[in-house]
């Protein structure tokens, strides 16, 4: 499986892109960076979008993918998988004919480019060739984090969340946790309010894994705050543990 990190920051300065994760070039966790970071091939390799929550910095890719397909007269049909209240708040809010056109109607009704798809919560489904098992975690507004498991690899991605325990009873043996660290530890008030984690609270949910993942890949850190979060990370000396980086692949 590889993982292609087209955005993987808490936030949008240069060099920093919003969540966005292709795996093996078809599916893509999470819609915060898409166009910026792919050539048109590549978007138009794009099968499925697994959304974690509604958030901006999670979805904003969508409406310009859709346009990108259509204008360049590709057939192409990208599913957006999401609980239903992703799907509802993307369809009133984003892709609602105002803030962006409809690209569930278009360039026709009765063949849309972009379709939705409601996922099962805890309960696995297909998604092409990925096994996919979505669980509820700890953010303001519904939020899902993913397992996808293909050919044996198993990578659980955890969107935004606060201390949260389902997904690590749910998440079994994993080659790759992609997990989010967004505050210092200092910030752990406003980390708790936002449905966040610091590096002392990543080291309190990780200890509920009754299985250590083989690589715990962090992404989501605010910026402004890198500096600080890295060198929490690094005292904490947790196995298998790296910084996720834009732009960059990961073989797992
Ligand atoms: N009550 C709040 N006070 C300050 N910032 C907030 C508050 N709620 C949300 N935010 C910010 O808004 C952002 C929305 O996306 P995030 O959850 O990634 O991170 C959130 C915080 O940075």
């Amino acid at each position: 499986m590889k993982l292609r990190v087209l955005g993987c920051s808490g936030a949008e300065f240069p060099g920093h892109s919003p969540s966005g994760f292709l795996i093996d070039g078809t599916l893509l966790l999470d819609a915060g960076t898409v166009g910026a970071a792919l050539d048109q091939e590549e978007q138009r390799s794009i099968e499925h979008i697994l959304v974690t929550h509604c958030h901006m910095d999670h979805v904003r890719g969508i409406p310009f993918l859709a346009d990108n397909i259509v204008v360049s007269g590709s057939s192409q049909k990208v599913q957006v998988l999401a609980s239903a209240e992703v799907i509802a708040a993307i369809g009133s809010h984003l892709l609602n004919g105002l803030i962006w056109p409809d690209f569930t109607r278009i360039p026709t009704p009765q063949d849309p480019v972009l379709s939705y798809r409601e996922v099962p919560v805890e309960r696995e489904f297909q998604v092409g060739e990925y096994t996919v098992l979505a669980c509820r975690v700890n953010h303001p507004v519904p939020a899902l984090g993913y397992r996808v498991t293909r050919d044996g690899t198993s990578l659980l991605y955890t969107g935004d969340t606060g201390p949260t325990q389902r997904i690590w009873e749910l998440a079994g043996a994993l080659d790759a946790l992609v997990v989010e660290v967004s505050f210092p530890t200092a910030m752990e008030e406003i980390a708790l309010m936002t449905g966040h984690l610091t590096p002392a609270l990543l080291a309190r949910e990780l200890a509920k894994l009754p299985c250590p993942p083989r690589r715990v890949l962090i992404t989501h850190l605010k910026p402004q705050y890198e500096e600080a979060i890295s060198s929490e990370l690094e005292s904490l000396a947790i196995p298998g543990l790296e910084l996720l980086q834009d732009g960059a692949t990961y073989q797992l």
